[in-house]
């Protein structure tokens, strides 16, 4: 380990981001029932112009007046670009209950639009006496955004969270897909006529998770837009899971129990890690720092991994 010490990112289980439209009012009591460990009430994309302002009246009334058990409860604002990030943030801090836990800020480019959120913010708080900071959790799903990702990742003390966002992300590179997520039909590779297909999120993926890592922040994979195919969601989180993240986000509720399960290390999975961790125990006790499980070399590496999947299970188990 370097001289400075990897920050823990926050102990807070985030395997699923369930997503509504903050100006479909019918559905929220429906995201309060369901098993996600946060959600997002929507201004941004999902809500149409017109429908800004009474979207964003829903969500303030509804922080307050459902019961949102002990879910992170996260806003999406608009973009730092529109004319309506502003208003959602001055009429968040100022109108909507402490219960409010986190802004989601979206299509982040520089540290410095977290820079202004947070000035905003800071000064909503400190005039009206809220005494519950909100944190932050940012999208990255721009060219400006994944050239910028460390210095984003470290912009606050308030970030928590940080996500893919694959459909703007696709558009703002200029990726020639209209999917969102997912394998995409022509980033294959070819050998002996057999088509291979490759992951064109994975290194936007890879980036994200170690500016995270670096400065203590949650890395979260983003939407998977076709709901009938929850196969082809199950590879997507996995692949995520492998890579280091913590969580997907569900864009309909049937993808809930989907990321549940696959960001949830499996019984045989957690067994294994410890069967590891007992077995480092008795080869310390040896004196030594390195032993075979089951034909394998595992060392004070292993061990490390194997906390990785232990205490993982433990938040969850404890959530
Ligand atoms: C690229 C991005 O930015 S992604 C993030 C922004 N996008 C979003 O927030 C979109 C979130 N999802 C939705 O708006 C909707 O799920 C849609 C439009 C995709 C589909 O909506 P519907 O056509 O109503 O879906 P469907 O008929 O399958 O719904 C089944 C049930 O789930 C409910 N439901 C639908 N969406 C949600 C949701 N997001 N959360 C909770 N419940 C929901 C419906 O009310 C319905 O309930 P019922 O059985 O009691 O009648
Ligand atoms: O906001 C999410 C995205 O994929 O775009
Ligand atoms: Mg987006």
């Amino acid at each position: 380990m370097s001289f400075r010490i990897q920050p823990a990112a926050p102990s807070r289980p985030n395997r699923c981001q369930l997503f509504g439209p903050g100006s479909r009012p019918a559905i929220f009591q429906k995201m309060a029932s369901s098993a996600a460990d946060v959600i997002n009430l929507d201004i941004e994309d999902s809500v149409a112009p017109d429908d800004k302002p009474a979207a964003r009246k829903n969500i303030i009334e509804a922080i307050g007046d459902v019961d949102w058990g002990n879910k992170t409860l996260s806003v999406r604002i608009n973009g730092l670009d529109t004319p309506y990030w502003y208003r959602d943030v001055v009429d968040l801090l100022e109108q909507a209950s402490d219960r409010l836990d986190q802004i989601m800020i979206p299509k982040v480019g520089c540290a410095g639009d977290i820079y202004a959120v947070d000035a905003l913010v800071t000064a909503i708080e400190t005039a009206k006496g809220r005494t519950r900071p909100i944190s932050f959790e940012v999208i990255i799903e721009s060219a400006a955004g994944i050239a910028h990702v460390e210095e984003i990742a470290a912009a606050s003390p308030r970030m928590q969270a940080m996500s893919l966002g694959a459909a703007d992300f696709a558009a703002s590179m200029g990726m020639q897909t209209t999917g969102i997520g997912g394998t995409q039909e022509d980033y294959y590779m070819i050998r002996e006529g057999v088509k291979h297909w490759s992951d064109p999120w994975h290194w936007a993926q890879a980036a994200i998770v170690a500016a995270c890592r670096t400065h203590g922040v949650l890395p979260v994979d983003g939407p998977f837009g076709d709901f009938s195919d929850d196969d082809g969601y199950i590879a997507q989180a996995k692949r995520s899971a492998t890579l280091g993240m913590v969580g997907k986000w569900a864009i309909h509720p049937k993808q809930v129990a989907l990321a549940n399960e696959v960001f949830t290390p499996s019984e045989q999975a957690v067994a294994e890690a410890r069967e590891i961790l007992a077995a480092m125990a008795k080869a310390k006790a040896e004196g030594a720092g390195a032993t075979v499980y089951k034909g394998r070399l595992v060392d004070i590496a292993s061990i490390k991994q194997a906390e990785v999947i232990v205490k993982q299970s433990e938040l969850i188990a404890g959530a």
